[in-house]
């Protein structure tokens, strides 16, 4: 659906800036793609690229088959009808209504005015706010008026919805209602999502894949359970342990540097189907070592259940070796604390 090659973006003036570097990605149909950096990283530059907001100083964006650098202003405008986005202050206009602020983009491109009508309160409908149609921004709640942006954005069906820190304004309760609201557009409508955010839960909430960006370049990137249980890069390692710290309480790193020859302590990451499996009474039913877990954390990423367990295991090295066999066959990560 979208595809970025070697995209180069620099911005001129006294200082030149290079916000975006050599960066290439592929975004498939249908998905959810979340980018996520720091401050500065080059995420609103690249995503601006997208729509030819900004205007790269080399390489390919190509959007459903269009090469989109080399498209006139007016074939871009047309473009940007297959391409809805939302902002995180929301960008309404302040005198209009609600429906006003929705019917919009269908004013723009010359819809008459019944079929206007039918679709505004269909995405009213869909976003949850008919009862707000003749209210004013002013008289919403933040969250409201990012459900208002999210009808403004799909109102003309486009096939991409692009997100520019759609939650950084909103309380956690807000966050977590607009993100159910976005996957179900991509799920209902088919959407295909690209999100920008520093925020950890966009990506761990609604994102399938992801790709991490530092100093305009894109530093890591894959499927989010692959990235976010296996980080390797220092900025991806920074955003995980946000969410999935890895970091073990001071009582159990105590327990396990005190050394005894018949007992270790593991530490086991889960993902998937084995987040499910029953390891643990595996491991005693086949091995007969004693375990006590000393510390657990389990979630979810998207629909994926993941898991940390740190578990301390009492046995001889035969029987250690084995649950070690045995973890390896369901594919759990081992770490000896
Ligand atoms: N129009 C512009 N002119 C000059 N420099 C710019 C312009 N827009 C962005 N930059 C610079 O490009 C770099 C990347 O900015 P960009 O906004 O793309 O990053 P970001 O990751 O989205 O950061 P933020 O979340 O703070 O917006 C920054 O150093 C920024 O100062």
């Amino acid at each position: 659906m979208i595809i970025i090659k070697n995209l180069d973006i620099t911005y001129p003036g006294k200082r030149k800036v290079k916000a975006v570097d050599n960066v290439s990605l592929e975004i498939k149909k249908g998905e959810i793609f979340g980018i996520i950096g720091l401050s500065g990283a080059g995420k609103s530059s690249l995503l601006r690229a997208i729509n030819g907001l900004v205007r790269p100083t080399s390489g390919e964006v190509w959007v459903d088959g269009v090469e989109i650098t080399r498209l006139s202003s007016k074939e871009l405008l047309s473009l940007r009808q297959k391409i809805g986005m939302i902002f995180q202050h929301f960008n309404l206009l302040d005198s209009r209504t609600v429906f006003g602020n929705v019917a919009f983009p269908l004013e723009i491109g010359g819809y008459p005015r019944e079929r206007i009508k039918k679709r505004v309160m269909e995405v009213l409908e869909l976003v949850g706010l008919l009862d707000k149609a003749d209210s004013y921004p002013r008289e919403l709640s933040g969250g409201q008026k990012q459900r208002v942006g999210i009808a403004r954005a799909i109102a003309a069906n486009p096939k991409i919805l692009l997100c520019d820190e759609p939650t950084s304004a909103l309380d956690p309760q807000t966050t977590g209602q607009i993100l159910k609201l976005l996957a179900e557009i991509n799920r209902k409508l088919g959407i295909t999502i690209v999100i920008i955010t520093h925020e950890m839960r966009v990506i761990t909430e609604i994102c399938d894949r992801v790709a991490v960006m530092d100093n305009g370049r894109v530093v890591e990137e894959g499927v989010v359970t692959d990235v976010f249980l296996n980080p390797w890069h220092p900025i991806t390692k920074e955003f995980v342990n946000t969410v999935i710290s890895k970091e073990l309480p001071e009582e159990v790193l105590l327990q396990a540097r005190t050394k005894r020859p018949d007992r270790e302590v593991l530490l086991l990451r889960f993902a998937g189907n084995t987040a499910n499996e029953p390891v643990v009474s595996r491991i005693i039913k086949e091995t007969g070592v004693e375990l006590s877990i000393l510390y657990g954390n389990i979630g979810h990423l998207k629909d994926v259940p993941y898991g940390i367990l740190a578990v301390e295991i009492f046995g001889d090295e035969n029987k250690r070796d084995k649950v070690r066999q045995i973890l390896h066959e369901l594919s759990v990560k081992l770490e000896v604390v």
